[in-house]
């Protein structure tokens, strides 16, 4: 399955009749879309060396006795019928399934290929676990050309998500003391629980505007603004207004931006797979792409333009500058202006859909397993009572919160896929994988693993809560954030602003489906996103 991008860029590349693929520049324009695509790659090596490297003795690092097949020997689907597959069979909106699917038939490591391009697709836990933990100090998650590109033509710096190689390094280790550390960012509760009770206040505008007074029509609207609230008012220190009857036209304008990035899946995937030469023909999604990286940079740098004024003049008064993430960064200076601007556009941009499908999936869980709903609700009221606002001190207390999210993940893993460049050549699975191969880690199959987890298709957020000290629950079958240095950097965030929210809206309310809903479906639209509208009622305990 990894293919989606490659397959289309092919396609693009056939249709045009060019034979020349050593030089493509297949990238997807946001990073977690592509990802979730899983195919994007540009080898440094052509098909032919790849593929026609001898089998030798393992590496070092690796089982030295057993001789290693040749990638040429490494089962996989054809390009016909990935062509197929992806663009006569919507592929592309079941991206999740395909990778199932081809597990199925060739295995646990496979791999695919349109002309030189190769990418090598591995579900198993132990496998993934296998590359993650041998990872050098800088690894390389696919080809980031496009935004490279965009950078280029206007004078803007890559942020962690498209920067590599030391560069990347030094702004990891600045916003790893800034937004990973548990007790930094315990400190930002109170800030997220004044979004979270704005979202309370809007669930009940909201309800209230229809017939039966209880239902809250589509869910990914409303958390999709409490992501981006809450994520602002940790990263910019200010609030946007996004949960208020009148959105102000900034916030609306930064939305505009974000769902045409996000929204418009050719937008982001032709972006990078049109070969510059075509854009003259086809320039819209080369324009489009420039367009949405342009209104969210503008909006950054009104928000970080202003702090520094605010700073400037509290320095100027002889004041004492107190703040959050932005103010260090603004007055330590460890990354330069372009930089900052660059890692908050990222950071943003990567923090809001992630975070508000995750919670659409865990209301709409929680509204169709009514009982495990209940089972929550008397820790929550046993911990809290029914008012106690949570902090993140709390949530250790709150086993079945963690593992409502974490069991959410699993089943919905909003990257249904993620990417990794090898770094040198490793044996896996039996086969030789040269250095500069790009491998897609299926983290959707193997979460759905029935013996990394019985009853793998059950909802069971109780699975995730450990019996004692010595009872292993996490493990690489479902590695939601990912794992080591080049992890979701966002991660305690995301789960504060999830813990938060839900904590409060189950103490509130009991949460049911509506007449409105039907099942919902998971589609892969760049991220695993629900296929339908969401609509839930949301019934006061009181
Ligand atoms: C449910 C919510 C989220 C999920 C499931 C998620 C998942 C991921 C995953 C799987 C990766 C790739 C990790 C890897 O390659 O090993 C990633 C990277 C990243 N995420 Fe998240 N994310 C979430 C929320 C956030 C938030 C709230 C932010 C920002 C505040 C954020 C910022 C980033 C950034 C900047 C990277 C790139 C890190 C780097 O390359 O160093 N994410 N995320």
């Amino acid at each position: 399955m990894a293919l989606c991008m490659k397959t289309l860029y092919s396609w693009n590349r056939r249709l045009a009749g060019e034979l020349d693929y050593r030089h493509v520049s297949l990238q997807v324009a946001v990073f977690h879309k592509f990802s979730a695509c899983q195919a994007l790659r540009v080898s440094a090596e052509s098909e032919d060396n790849l593929l026609h490297r001898e089998p030798v003795r393992s590496p070092a690092k690796l089982d030295k006795k057993v001789r290693a097949k040749s990638l040429r020997e490494m089962p996989g689907p054809s390009i016909i019928s990935n062509v197929i597959e992806f663009f006569f069979r919507d592929g592309f909106s079941r991206i999740h399934e395909i990778q199932l699917d081809h597990t199925q038939r060739y295995g646990k490591i496979f791999k695919s290929r349109i002309g030189p391009q190769l990418v090598v697709s591995i579900a198993d836990r132990d496998m993934v676990e296998q590359i993650l933990r041998l990872e050098g100090t800088t690894p390389q998650r696919g080809n980031m050309e496009s935004w490279q590109e965009y950078r280029d033509l206007r004078g803007r710096s890559t942020g962690l998500i498209s920067a590599e190689g030391s560069h990347w390094l030094r702004m990891r280790s600045v916003l790893r003391q800034l937004i990973m550390r548990p007790r930094a960012v315990a400190a930002f509760s109170h800030d997220v629980n004044a979004v979270v009770a704005d979202l309370v206040c809007r669930i009940r505008v909201l309800r209230g505007q229809q017939p039966d007074a209880l239902t809250v029509p589509n869910v990914n609207d409303l958390f999709f603004k409490y992501a981006m609230e809450s994520a602002a008012s940790i990263l910019y220190e200010c609030r946007l207004g996004c949960l208020e009857e009148r959105i102000p036209q900034q916030s609306q304008e930064y939305i505009a931006a974000l769902h045409l990035m996000f929204s418009s899946f050719k937008t982001t995937m032709y972006a990078g797979a049109i070969p510059r030469w075509l854009r003259p023909i086809f320039p819209k999604p080369w324009a489009e792409f420039c367009h949405s990286w342009d209104g969210l940079f503008k909006f950054s740098q009104i928000h970080v333009d202003q702090r520094l004024a605010e700073i400037q003049e509290q320095v100027a008064a002889g004041q004492e500058v107190k703040g959050g993430v932005l103010t260090h960064m603004l007055v330590t200076l460890e990354m330069n202006i372009e930089e900052i601007y660059a890692n908050l556009t990222e950071l943003l941009l990567a923090g809001v859909d992630t975070t508000s499908f995750t919670l659409s999936w865990s209301a709409y869980l929680l509204a169709s397993h009514p009982q495990v709903q209940q089972q929550i609700y008397e820790e929550v009221a046993q911990v809290l009572g029914h008012d106690q606002v949570p902090v993140a001190e709390d949530i250790t207390r709150l086993p079945l919160i963690r593992g409502l999210v974490k069991e959410t993940l699993r089943l919905f893993p909003v990257l249904p896929g993620n990417g990794r460049i090898t770094q040198e050549d490793v044996v896996l699975g039996g086969y030789l994988i040269p250095k500069g191969t790009q491998l897609a880690l299926c983290h959707y199959t193997t979460s759905m693993d029935e013996e990394s987890f019985p009853g793998a298709a059950e909802f069971r957020p109780e699975r995730w809560v450990r019996k004692d000290a010595s009872d292993r629950v996490d493990n690489f079958a479902s590695i939601p954030f990912g794992y080591g240095i080049r992890s979701c950097v966002g991660r305690r965030i995301a789960e504060l602003e999830m813990y938060l929210a839900l904590t409060q809206l189950i103490q509130k309310f009991k949460i049911e489906l509506s007449p409105l809903s039907q099942p919902v479906h998971a589609r892969t639209h760049g991220l695993l996103c629900p296929g339908d509208p969401i609509n839930l009622k949301f019934v006061d305990r009181s």
